[in-house]
């Protein structure tokens, strides 16, 4: 296959036996990853984005189709690919600086003891733990902290590709914003090529150079790969204030309300009558968002009211450190 990106996904398929039956969660995705682009992908619950990222991640096999990285057929997990979940996945017996060392040293065997804490400090001082945090055990951590741990282990290792399964689902607003502008400093100083799951249209915005968008499932795939042209450094507070900024939610909310269901109802009309749909090889140009697009998404009650408000004060539960 010829390699077109740093990472390439070629009509990959999964299907489940259930006790209903086969079910296809997706059986035609295909899009690609340049080296150093953030990239989320968005769709609705149980169209199967976790499915790919583990099948990214090798955790999972396909049930057809290919995966390759930097020209190589993904088979099975590899420390060149670092996975982030929600519910952080540390070592509880380790304390936060213990859990980074122990991947740094497997990703780097040959280095000294010195070399890895070295390291490992640097990275949990990058997401903010400092001060002694670095020091405890997970279940003396909040729970953005233990995410922190999570997210310093990742960089720290230096995987080709990071994976990240709505990393901050699990944290309140305040401490979501605030690792959120951690992510941003460390991809700018990185240029780390990252895979993002995330329900959530303004953070997705925030972080991406491109957004994936999925159809419903069964039989889901990406739709449109939306380009986020808003300059770097973003910043938070003042992002939304950006031209660009609401065309684009506009057209991601726009997509979630009604074409994702639209393209899916579609499909399967195509299916049902015995038709197969015409491919789209995620040669699929990056959709360049219309400045003046359309605003049903604001009739359904999800556009700008639901902006994030950089005046807003902060939620009530976000103190603990974090
Ligand atoms: N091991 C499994 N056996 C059977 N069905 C499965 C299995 N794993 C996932 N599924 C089904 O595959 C579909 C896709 O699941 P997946 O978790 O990938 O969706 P998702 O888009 O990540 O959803 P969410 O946004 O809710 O996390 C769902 O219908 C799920 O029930």
């Amino acid at each position: 296959m010829a390699e077109q990106h740093f990472l390439d996904i070629t009509h990959l398929a999964k299907r489940f036996d259930t006790e209903h039956g086969e079910l296809t969660v997706f059986d035609d995705v295909s899009f690609g990853l340049d080296k150093g682009e953030f990239v989320c992908i968005i769709g609705h619950s149980g169209c199967g984005k976790s499915t790919i990222l583990n099948v990214l991640a090798g955790l999972d096999s396909p049930s057809g189709g290919e995966v390759y990285m930097a020209g190589k057929e993904v088979r099975g997990p590899s420390l060149e690919r670092g996975v982030v979940f929600q519910n952080y996945s540390l070592l509880p017996w380790r304390s936060a600086l213990s859990n980074v060392e122990f991947g740094v040293r497997a990703r780097f065997p040959g280095w000294s003891k010195s070399r890895v804490r070295e390291h490992s400090l640097q990275y949990l001082h990058m997401v903010g733990l400092k001060d002694g945090a670095e020091h405890r055990k997970p279940s003396a951590l909040s729970g953005g902290m233990r995410q922190r741990v999570s997210i310093a282990r990742a960089f720290a290792t230096q995987p080709q590709l990071l994976l990240l399964d709505e990393p901050f689902g699990a944290l309140d607003a305040l401490t979501r914003g605030t690792i959120q502008d951690e992510l941003l400093k460390i991809c700018a100083e990185t240029h780390q090529t990252v895979f993002m799951i995330t329900h959530d249209v303004d953070e997705a915005i925030l972080l991406a150079d491109r957004i994936l968008l999925m159809t419903n499932g069964p039989h889901a795939r990406v739709a449109e790969s939306v380009k986020v042209s808003i300059e770097r450094p973003r910043d938070r507070t003042t992002i939304v204030h950006d031209a660009g900024y609401y065309p684009i939610r506009t057209h991601l909310v726009d997509f979630l309300v009604s074409r994702s269901r639209e393209l899916s109802d579609r499909d399967d009309a195509v299916r049902d009558a015995g038709h197969t749909r015409e491919v789209q090889a995620e040669a699929m140009a990056p959709v360049e968002v219309d400045p003046a697009a359309d605003a049903r998404a604001e009739a359904a009650g999800f556009a700008r009211p639901h902006a994030p408000d950089p005046h807003a004060p902060p939620p009530l539960k976000a103190v603990n450190g974090n």
